[in-house]
């Protein structure tokens, strides 16, 4: 006997109180000990056949379906609405996909239904009803996985109940239908059908529903954590990359929310189930891999094993912690003393014709990132990613600036942290092994050139998918664009595209996407096509809010504040972010004045992050793009590049948001805001 959960019951559970949870808890482990369930008392569902309820509690009832073999928990809820679930549900192999499904009854038309749920609502109906798939063929509409009881509806459905269908439709279905609704192609979603015979739990679409209890260990976990769905419920297309057997480096992007950590998180401990594997598990920040940390215990909590042959760390503190080892404690140093000392370099007259900003880039994206020692070697370096060309003369004059720079640093014996990539990447050169087989980086779009470098070194001198990447192109804000290919990472043929999007409600994420392109290409010309991208759920529209002095824009803030509270959002489930730090006292205002603890934080250090709701605010026009930024571009021809950066910015920041956002500023407001509101200024358009 095999005995299986449904997301439907890990969503319910997570509905009852803790007390309920503990009891439903209980009852789960006593099936998972005796499958067949006798021990606990059974009493079939007259109208479904198959089903059963288990007694949990005089009150709560476990929803069973039971074939002989299996036994699948369904559902859980009080007695009534428990036996009102499952009289409308059907357990049935898809008859295209073979995917199995739980089906529900059609009682009504969609169309319908929602107008009964939306009655209440201020919002009057359009006169004139769109039916976005009337025109759709049995067949096309059984290729995606709608079940044939529900053709007729589905082509009934009008434009504004067309979220409903999540609801009401297997995903993969209200998936495609979603993206037919926004102009996607139905025949982009057509299900790959099971082979004749195969087990139609064991289909991809089936794997996103039900998943096979291994042992009470891994029940347990699991209801332990009944928020955690994404630990074990993934997307067919999330699934995939993850057990793969990649024949070199892969890369896993999507737009912001689409589970690309998920997937980090997943392929991680995927390899960590190899015998003899060691994998790091890496991000750009120590609070990100903190959080990755978080995730990798929740999901290792019954795979001790795995567990042990996994390390997560920043891809920072990895470097240092190994660079320690090899060659002792390193002196870092910062920014500002290499400014210095470009500064001290100008003042004694060397590297006529350039201007410091221009040394510094040159310095932090060639020199250093490189790890060039000479002038021969800067006379002959690829400038990649640099858009000024320098002639022979003007190189040297740059060199003689370069060189000071080394020297001093040397003197006072400070590394920088390109050294300590570039000394770890030649020590993998010389045949030295790493502590790691595998290499799994999340936010990958914001490698610099030095990690890149150490990387693909990584990569040359491993197993053929010793590197795994997720990461956002539209989200790249820390580093300008460089290409991965000729610094020998390769994942052309290995690039994969998520399109569901988890996070974000779809009016947050259609109003974010209007700030980046369709389609964003990386330097190597791997396209990233955004367009067809779905939300799994649906919210209010975006606000934006131009004003005319701060004073506004916190009563505005306060005012949108108090209204999360108000409908039971709790403060830290909120953030206000900035810009940068100059604008942080403004939303600490706003907190203050609305006397609620709401994180407080900048675009940068929300990165990775989510919140049900999310106020930008500062969004005026001389805060972002940041003017001061732009100031110091050394290369005019990278000037748009640092702009794209700017952007990206503000595309991370209304990401946060799950489901309310709030953008906020003095009028009249970022430039980026009109692209935004109207949606035309010169992107690409969804
Ligand atoms: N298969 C899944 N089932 C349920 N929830 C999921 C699934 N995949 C992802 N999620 C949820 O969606 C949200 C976004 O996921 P995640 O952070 O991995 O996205 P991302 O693509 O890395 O986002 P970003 O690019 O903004 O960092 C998280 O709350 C995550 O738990």
């Amino acid at each position: 006997m095999t005995l299986l959960y449904a997301s439907t019951f890990t969503k319910a559970l997570r509905r009852l109180t803790a007390n309920e949870q503990k009891q439903v808890k209980i009852a789960a482990f006593d099936l998972a000990q005796d499958e067949g369930g006798n021990g606990l008392q059974l009493h079939r569902v007259e109208a479904a056949p198959g089903f059963w309820t288990a007694r949990v509690s005089q009150d709560l009832r476990l929803v069973l379906h039971k074939d002989g073999a299996r036994t699948l928990i369904a559902y859980v809820d009080h007695h009534d609405a428990a036996y009102r679930w499952a009289e409308r549900r059907r357990l049935i192999p898809h008859e295209r996909t073979g995917a199995m499904q739980l089906v529900q009854v059609v009682e009504r038309t969609v169309e319908h239904l929602v107008y009964t749920e939306r009655v209440g609502e201020a919002a009057p109906r359009p006169t004139a009803t769109h039916r976005p798939f009337a025109k759709l063929s049995d067949d096309e509409l059984l290729n995606v996985g709608v079940p044939r009881d529900w053709l007729a509806a589905v082509r009934a459905a009008d434009e504004m109940s067309v979220d409903e269908l999540f609801d009401l439709l297997p995903d993969e279905a209200a998936e495609a239908l979603l993206d037919v609704a926004t102009g996607g192609r139905i025949e982009d979603h057509v299900v790959v059908p099971a082979a004749p015979g195969a087990d139609p739990f064991a289909h991809p679409d089936a794997q996103r529903r039900f998943r096979e209890v291994a042992g009470v260990e891994e029940l347990r976990a699991a209801l332990d954590a009944p928020f955690a769905e994404w630990a074990v419920f993934l997307h067919p297309a999330q699934r995939a990359p993850v057990t793969r057997d990649w024949r070199g480096p892969a890369r896993v992007s999507g737009s912001a929310g689409t589970g690309k950590t998920i997937v980090a998180l997943h392929r991680a401990v995927h390899l960590a189930g190899r015998a003899g594997a060691r994998v790091l598990l890496t991000t750009f920040s120590k609070p990100l891999a903190a959080a990755l940390a978080d995730k990798v215990a929740l999901m290792t909590e019954a795979l001790p094993e795995r567990r042990a042959r996994l390390t997560v760390r920043s891809l920072d503190q990895a470097a240092y912690d190994l660079y320690a080892e090899a060659f002792g404690q390193p002196s870092l140093a910062t920014p500002s003393q290499v400014r210095a000392a470009i500064t001290a370099a100008v003042a004694a007259g060397l590297g006529e014709g350039h201007d410091a900003a221009f040394l510094f880039e040159e310095w932090d994206e060639l020199v250093d990132a490189w790890g060039i020692v000479d002038a021969a070697g800067y006379a002959t370096v690829p400038r990649l990613g640099r858009k000024t060309r320098l002639g022979p003369r003007q190189r040297e004059r740059a060199w003689a600036v370069f060189a000071f720079v080394r020297d001093r640093l040397a003197q006072r014996g400070l590394v920088t942290w390109a050294e300590i990539y570039a000394r770890l990447t030649d020590r993998l050169g010389q045949g030295r092994p790493l502590p790691f087989t595998h290499v799994v980086v999340d936010e990958a779009q914001d490698l610099s050139v030095a990690q890149a470098r150490f990387l693909a070194a990584i990569g040359r001198a491993g197993e053929a998918d010793a590197l795994f990447f997720t990461g956002d192109l539209g989200q790249r804000i820390f580093h300008l664009p460089f290409s991965w290919a000729k610094l020998g990472l390769d994942v052309r043929g290995r690039a994969v595209v998520l399109k569901v999007c988890y996070r974000t409600s779809h009016q947050i994420r259609r109003t974010a996407d209007r700030l980046l392109g369709r389609e964003i290409a990386d330097q190597d010309g791997i396209g990233e096509v955004r367009a067809g991208t779905v939300s799994v759920f649906d919210g209010p529209e975006p606000q934006v809010t131009l004003v005319e002095d701060e004073a506004a824009e916190r009563d505005a803030v306060v005012a949108w504040l108090r209204a999360a509270l108000a409908e039971g959002v709790a403060a830290d489930e909120m953030a206000l972010l900035v810009r940068g730090q100059g604008q942080l006292s403004r939303a600490r205002a706003a907190a203050k004045a609305a006397g609620a603890d709401v994180p407080v934080l900048t675009m940068h250090e929300a990165k990775g992050l989510e919140f049900r709701g999310v106020a930008v605010m500062a969004l005026d026009e001389d805060v972002l793009p940041d003017p001061d930024r732009l100031a110091g571009v050394g290369d005019i021809a990278d000037l748009k590049a640092v702009q794209d950066t700017e952007r990206h910015l503000l595309y991370v920041a209304a990401t946060r948001a799950r489901d309310r956002l709030l953008l906020a500023g003095i009028r009249p407001g970022s430039e980026f805001l009109d692209d935004l509101v109207d949606g035309e200024s010169g992107q690409d358009r969804f």
